[in-house]
């Protein structure tokens, strides 16, 4: 490599999965790119983040959206990172200013992994069992099908969780399945999740390259490992999650996934925390009208549950 040609810095969050995915994104940006062959042309820059600080609390409760993201986007702002990697499902749907998302490389599967040395289906868990998470979605899902269970907060990394459930703090937990994947962890799941019991977060399994938006060089250079099929569908979820105003806090699940014949189907759902409260629809339709279809199962959530309900939601979280 010349003098000339620095190398493209890539900001990733510091726990293990997020440096795993950094490895997959630099490998592939590589692969797709000559310019970027040398082994040293891309270098990986951990950057910490809120939601990598603070790991007691529950997410809703330390507030605000972008807890996993704003950290790497001050570096992107800065000029200290060229592009930052992401899970998606923890990128908000509106960006700061200047900046944009480039690609979307790959999205492994989607749906929720269960872990219990108690039961491998969630209605077959002991009454009053304890689940673990942090996750308003998983819980309200959770309680939606097993009000008797009592959910007990979890948080930290994927490792910490499950050293939380083999060390009895819960009888049960959750995690996405690509996480685990990634890690190589999958043969430890119980189950994988139906997502017609536990839909799935917003873009969860997705990955995602944000960069600055003038920046053509490197956004010329991330887009040939952007996959536009994968694109469309989590792009398709991120409208709706727009329309239902939520966050990756919020009680919403939102799959998109492509079926035959160039269709897609969409599915949504809206809960209250409890599970006491939920509303879930679904659309099927072309795959060129994923956005609009996915869209327009917000608006109907969004009617169905009534304003109310998200006015005392964003007042809850
Ligand atoms: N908010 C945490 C988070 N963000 C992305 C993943 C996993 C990877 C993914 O869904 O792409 C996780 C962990 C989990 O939900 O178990």
């Amino acid at each position: 490599m010349t003098a000339a040609t620095p190398p493209l810095r890539l900001g990733s969050r510091g726990s293990p999965l997020a440096l795993r995915q950094a490895e997959i994104v630099r490998a592939r940006l590589q692969a797709a790119n000559p310019a970027l062959a040398a082994p040293d042309a891309v270098e990986i820059v951990p950057v910490k983040t809120t939601g990598d600080v603070e790991t007691k609390r529950r997410l809703a409760e330390i507030g605000g959206k972008g807890l996993f993201t704003k950290e790497l986007e001050d570096a992107l702002l800065d000029g200290r990172i060229d592009a930052a990697v992401h899970s998606l499902k923890d990128v908000p749907t509106w960006l700061p200013d200047g900046l944009s998302l480039a690609a979307v490389p790959e999205r492994a599967d989607p749906r929720d992994a269960w872990f219990s040395p108690k039961s491998a289906t969630i209605a077959g868990l002991p009454e009053g069992a304890r689940v673990g998470t942090a996750s308003l979605r998983r819980q309200a899902q959770i309680l939606a099908l097993r009000p008797d269970v009592r959910v007990v907060t979890f948080r930290g990394n994927l490792q910490t969780r499950l050293r939380k459930l083999a060390d009895g703090e819960a009888d049960a937990t959750l995690l996405a399945h690509a996480g685990l994947a990634r890690m190589d962890m999958a043969d430890r799941a119980t189950a994988v999740l139906d997502p017609a019991e536990m839909l799935p977060g917003v873009a969860q399994g997705a990955l995602a390259l944000e960069t600055r938006a003038a920046d053509t060089r490197t956004r010329e250079m991330v887009s040939a490992i952007d996959d536009p099929a994968v694109a469309r569908c989590v792009h398709a979820e991120r409208a709706c999650l727009d329309v239902l105003d939520g966050s990756c806090q919020t009680p919403i699940g939102v799959l998109v996934e492509p079926l035959a014949g160039e269709r897609v189907y969409v599915r949504a759902l809206v809960a209250w925390p409890d599970g006491s409260e939920c509303w879930a629809t679904e659309r099927t339709g072309p795959v060129a009208d994923a956005g609009a279809l996915a869209r327009d199962a917000g608006h109907e959530l969004r009617r169905r549950a009534g304003d109310d309900f998200f006015a005392r939601l964003a007042e809850m979280i």
